[in-house]
C-alpha cells in the first residue's frame, strides 16, 4: 500500500525504510515507518535546522491563537455553553491509561485499518470542519487541507460548507480517500444533488452530521456578533449548487443578502427516524451517521441501513453538559457489533489515539489541532500536526508493546487512580 509521506530526510531509520523487503518476492519499497518523523526531526537538528512548527499541543493552539483574526480564533476555538463539555472531552482522556507490556519485540507496527473497501495507512482521518477556508491565509484552507490528506494518506472528511467546491477538493485529494459530510437541507432535491456531485466528484462515502441541524448556545460568538456563515463564508457548495440556484432564483451574487438568507432558511433539517430510509435511498456509496452517543440510536441507525456510526459531540461546540465522547465509545462500541465505529471529540495526542482504539474505535477523526496546523503554515501546517499525531501513535505502540491494531483492546487500559 502506498503512503504518500514524503521519505526521511535522513538517518537510519530512512535508509533502512528504503532496504529491499527480505521476506517479499516482488522489489518492495519497505513503508517508512509513522514514528520516523521522529528521526527526521533530530537529524534535521543535528544539521542546524530546529523545527519552526510546535511540537506541542499547548503552543500549537497559541501559535494559531495569535495568527488567527481573533474572530475566527474564538469560532474555531471556542464552544457551546461555559465550554464544559469540550474541556471534558480533552480531560476523560486522563483518566485512561495504557499498560505497558514488555517482550514483545514490537520492532515492526501496523497501522493499516480497512474501512468498507478502503485500505488505509493508519486508522486516522481528518474530521469536518466547515470554515477552513477562514483558518487559512489565502482563503482556501478546503484545498490546503485535501494536499495534506494527499501528502499523508490520511482521509479527508470534506465539510459541506467550505469555501472551496467540494468538486476541487476531492481533485486536490488525488488517490487518498475523501468522504463527502452532508448537511442535510430542508429540501430534499437539494440534499440529492449535493449527494450525487460527491458521488460524481469520487468521494467514497457520504458523512451525514446529525447534531447540528440548528446551532448550539456560543456565548464567545454570541458576545462577538460573530457568525461567518452570515456573513456569506463557506457557502460555495450551495452557491455553486444548480438546485440552489434554482430555489434562489437569481445569480447568487446578484444579492448577497438574499443568498443567505436562503441558505438560513434551507440549511438544517431536524431528521427523525422517518427519514432514515430516505436518506439509504440517496447513495449507494457507505453512508456514515456522525453525532451518536447513546448505543440505542446506534443499533436503530445500523439496523436502517447505515454502514458506520460516527461517535462525536461535535467537540462541544453544540450542547454544553453532555458527556465526554470518549465515555460513551465503548457502548457505541459494543452496540455496533463489528460494525465500523468513527470517532471524534478532544483527541490531542497519539496517546488519545491509541485510547480510542482500544475501546474499540475503527478510526479516529482529529479536528481543531489540524485546523490550527493550517493556520500556521497551511499544508505544511496540517501535515506536520498529521505526522506528530501518527509518529506518537507509532512511537507508543512500539514502546508499549502493541505492535498491531488487534492488540489494542480494552485490556490495554486502566482507570488512572
Ligand atoms: C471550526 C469547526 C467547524 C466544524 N465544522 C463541522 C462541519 O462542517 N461538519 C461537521 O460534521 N462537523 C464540524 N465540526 C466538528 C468536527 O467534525 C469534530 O466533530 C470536532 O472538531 C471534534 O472535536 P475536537 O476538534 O475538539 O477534537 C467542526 C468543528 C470545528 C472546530
Ligand atoms: O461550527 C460548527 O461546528 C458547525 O459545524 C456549524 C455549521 C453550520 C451551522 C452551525 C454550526
Amino acid at each position: 500500500m502506498a503512503v504518500r509521506i514524503e521519505r526521511p530526510g535522513g538517518g537510519p531509520r530512512a535508509e533502512m525504510a528504503e532496504s529491499r523487503c527480505d521476506e517479499c518476492d516482488e522489489e518492495e519499497t519497505a513503508m517508512p515507518a509513522f514514528g520516523d518523523y521522529q528521526n527526521e526531526l533530530y537529524f534535521q537538528a543535528l544539521f542546524g535546522t530546529l523545527p519552526d512548527l510546535p511540537m506541542a499541543y499547548a503552543e500549537l493552539a497559541a501559535r494559531a491563537e495569535q495568527a488567527l483574526p481573533p474572530s475566527v480564533w474564538s469560532y474555531v476555538a471556542g464552544g457551546a455553553g461555559d465550554e464544559h463539555t469540550q474541556r471534558a472531552n480533552v480531560a476523560a482522556f486522563e483518566r485512561w491509561g495504557l499498560v505497558p507490556r514488555m517482550f514483545v519485540g514490537a520492532a515492526q507496527r501496523d497501522l493499516s485499518v480497512r474501512l468498507f473497501d478502503l485500505d488505509l495507512p493508519a486508522p486516522v482521518f481528518l474530521a469536518p470542519i466547515g470554515l477552513l477556508g477562514l483558518c487559512s491565509q489565502d482563503g482556501h484552507g478546503d484545498l490546503a487541507t485535501a494536499r495534506a490528506a494527499a501528502q499523508t494518506g490520511v482521509p479527508m472528511v470534506a465539510s459541506t460548507l467550505s469555501e472551496d467546491p467540494l468538486e476541487d477538493v476531492a481533485g486536490a485529494l488525488g488517490p487518498t480517500p475523501g468522504l463527502f459530510q452532508l448537511y442535510t437541507p430542508t429540501d430534499r432535491d437539494l440534499a440529492a444533488s449535493l449527494v450525487s456531485r460527491a458521488e460524481a466528484a469520487g468521494y467514497k462515502g457520504i458523512v451525514v452530521t446529525l447534531d447540528t441541524w440548528i446551532t448550539g448556545w456560543r456565548p464567545r460568538d454570541l458576545a462577538s456578533g460573530n457568525f461567518p456563515q452570515l456573513r456569506g463564508k463557506c457557502l460555495t457548495n450551495y452557491t455553486s449548487d444548480p438546485v440552489f440556484r434554482r430555489l434562489l432564483g437569481q445569480p447568487p451574487e446578484q444579492d448577497p443578502r438574499a443568498t443567505v438568507l436562503k441558505w438560513v432558511q434551507l440549511f438544517g433539517n431536524p431528521l427523525t427516524w422517518d427519514d432514515l430510509p430516505w436518506l439509504r435511498s440517496l447513495t449507494t456509496l457507505p453512508l456514515v451517521v456522525k453525532g451518536i452517543c447513546h448505543p440505542d440510536d446506534a443499533r436503530r441507525a445500523l439496523d436502517g441501513g447505515v454502514d458506520a456510526i460516527y461517535c462525536s459531540n461535535h467537540g462541544g461546540r453544540q450542547a454544553n453538559g453532555g458527556l465526554p465522547t470518549l465515555d460513551v465509545l465503548p457502548e457505541i462500541v459494543a452496540a455496533s457489533d463489528g460494525r465500523p465505529v468513527l470517532f471524534d471529540s478532544g483527541v490531542r495526542s497519539g496517546a488519545d489515539i491509541a485510547k480510542a482504539l482500544a475501546f474499540g474505535a475503527t478510526a479516529v477523526g482529529i479536528g481543531r489541532p489540524y485546523a490550527y496546523g493550517l493556520a500556521l503554515r497551511g499544508t505544511a501546517g496540517a501535515v506536520h500536526v498529521l505526522r506528530s499525531l501518527l509518529a506518537e501513535l507509532d512511537l507508543i505502540m512500539a514502546v508499549d508493546g502493541y505492535p498491531t491494531l488487534a492488540d489494542l483492546t480494552p485490556d490495554a487500559l486502566r482507570r488512572v487512580g
